[in-house]
């Protein structure tokens, strides 16, 4: 049997050796496809390896008749369409740590152009215009570093800025003061972390929480002479607001290798004299190259000839006779991951899985994983999966316990998972109802029944006389149409909690005018 295997985007000849020479394998290398030359042709293969540019979009997919495995060179999967490659049965891989120290390095050069003018200095001289005026900068040493997302790039941004004798603030929803500490940088909130620093870096995935996370109003906290670099997704800062802070003189300096849209189309932010940049480049050096083709390519060597593979990204790995018995719990315990993350302040440092009555007799370990992933991907993005989710808690200090009981608690099967975060506990539990499918039966010590699906406004209330009704009037004068509504208290005159399903997500707006009533102690926004 030989699997045919196309590579779209240009990869290291060093890194692809391990499949040239590798029995079974078919290589065709076309980098310059269209999206429709690449439609037409995607058909014929079994594997597909790309770097950032390829698009793989559902229409690609659906296309792809006989494509099993796709690799992505590189960290960021953005540009493929996981869900429709897991709903077409397509393994994903990536290379999740091997460009990690050329991305470092070229955000430490970006920074270092931007702060001494490099490339206006150079463009200057190339048109034969010796000015040592215009080209003044600033020192980075006894400055601050404000680092967003301390993730392999960002920690090691932090440590090579500190051997520049930089001052370090960070935020990620995973670092906790002991962390921050043992790194030797300063702990701090985004908005901490924004108004400290004298340079600003960003290292996020881009995610719905991350899109636009420095916007106008990040840029209004800055200092005055603030310069910021982004070589991780273009979207994170909105360039928009980037260019108005610029224009206004807020701030003195941008250093951009990605963009909002790429290849690049719109040009405004590069006409500006304080913008630096490049087309993506972060992860472009021989080495970064060269290692992650030599991991995409053994994970596809590896699937077609044992059937694993290292970096999944979005299939899980669970035998068919155990996923049979477990199937139908695998969504409900996403949902109480997703439930707890968006319930929670803070991220997890403690999860516990409970599992009692029937299923104490079942290998539960891909539910736990289940559950965590859909607690992690909140903060991580669809980079988590059930195969990587249990790495993904030690790699980020989330302690995870599991325990069984056949008790049954009043339910043929109950799975109860509690967190621990640096603001307190929260618990939930689910069960599967003969014939009605999935519920949420328990949230804290409260007994609730609510679908584990669609929009859900949890609210944290003192037991008064027209709470309910004002609650109701307020989503309803918002145009909040609400589809349940149930309601638990400690005792009467106590502690509250109503628990709403709703038929579209509430605005911002609708969640701080309820927290205003005064009964009303906290709105949490649960989107399933
Ligand atoms: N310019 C280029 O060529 C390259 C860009 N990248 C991009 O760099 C980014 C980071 O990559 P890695 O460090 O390898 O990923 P990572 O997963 O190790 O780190 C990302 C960190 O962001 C944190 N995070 C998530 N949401 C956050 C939020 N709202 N605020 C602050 N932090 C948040 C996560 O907790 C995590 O620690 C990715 O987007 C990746 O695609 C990666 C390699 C090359
Ligand atoms: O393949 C590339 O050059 C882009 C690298 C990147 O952005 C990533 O790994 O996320």
């Amino acid at each position: 049997m030989t699997y045919k295997i196309l590579i779209s985007d240009p990869l290291s000849e060093d890194g692809i050796y391990p499949l040239r020479q590798a029995d079974g394998f078919e290589i065709t290398m076309e980098t310059k496809m269209t999206p429709d030359e690449l439609g037409e042709r995607i058909g014929e293969f079994d594997a597909l390896l790309v770097r950032s540019q390829t698009q793989v979009t559902r229409a690609i997919i659906e296309k792809a008749k006989h494509l099993k495995i796709i690799g992505r060179a590189g960290v960021g999967v953005d540009n493929i369409d996981l869900e429709a490659a897991t709903e077409h049965g397509i393994i994903v891989v990536n290379a999740p740590d091997g460009n990690t120290n050329s991305a470092a390095e070229h955000t430490m050069a970006m920074l270092m152009s931007m702060a001494r003018k490099i490339p206006q200095a150079y463009y200057a001289l190339r048109n034969r215009n010796w000015d040592r005026k215009s080209f003044v900068g600033v020192e980075l040493k006894n400055k601050t570093l404000g680092v967003i997302g301390l993730g392999r790039i960002g920690a090691e941004v932090a440590a090579r800025a500190k051997g520049q004798r930089m001052n370090v603030i960070a935020y990620d929803p995973f670092l906790t003061p002991e962390k921050a500490e043992k790194m030797g940088v300063d702990f701090g909130s985004v908005e901490d972390v924004v108004k400290a620093a004298d340079f600003i870096t960003v290292h996020t995935p881009l995610l719905k929480e991350t899109r636009h996370l420095i916007n106008a109003e990040a840029f209004r906290l800055m200092k005055p002479g603030v310069q910021i670099v982004n070589c991780a997704r273009g979207g994170i800062i909105d360039e928009n607001a980037l260019f108005d802070a610029i224009q206004s003189g807020k701030v003195a300096g941008a250093a951009l290798d990605v963009f909002e849209q790429e290849p690049m189309v719109d040009f405004r932010l590069l006409d500006l004299p304080q913008v630096v940049a490049t087309p993506h480049l972060g992860a472009s050096t021989v080495e970064a190259q060269e290692i992650v083709a030599v991991d995409v390519s053994n994970d596809v060597i590896s699937y077609f000839t044992t059937g694993t593979v290292r970096n999944s990204v979005n299939l899980p790995s669970v035998p068919k006779e155990v996923m049979a018995k477990i199937e139908p719990y695998f969504d409900l315990a996403e949902r109480l991951g997703i439930f707890l993350a968006d319930l929670a302040d803070g991220t997890a440092e403690e999860v516990n899985i409970q599992y009692a009555g029937e299923l104490a007799n079942i290998e539960v370990g891909p539910l736990t994983r289940n559950m965590l992933k859909g607690l992690l991907k909140r903060y991580l993005g669809e980079i988590v999966n059930d195969v990587n989710a249990a790495y993904f808690a030690e790699l980020k200090g989330v302690t995870v316990t599991e325990s069984k009981s056949t008790a049954t608690k009043g339910f043929t099967n109950l799975i109860t998972v509690e967190i621990k975060t640096a603001k307190g506990v929260r618990k939930a539990a689910g069960t599967l109802l003969n014939g009605q499918g999935a519920r949420i039966v328990k949230v804290d010590d409260y007994l609730v029944d609510v679908a584990p699906k669609g929009n859900i406004l949890f609210i944290r209330h003192n037991d008064r006389p027209g709470v309910i009704g004002r609650v109701g009037t307020l989503l309803g004068e918002e145009n909040v149409n609400i589809a349940t509504m149930q309601v638990g208290r400690s005792n009467a005159g106590g502690d509250a909690i109503m628990l709403l399903t709703i038929d579209k997500a509430a605005e911002q707006g609708s969640l701080d005018q309820l927290e205003k009533l005064t009964e009303i102690e906290k709105v949490k926004a649960i989107s399933l």
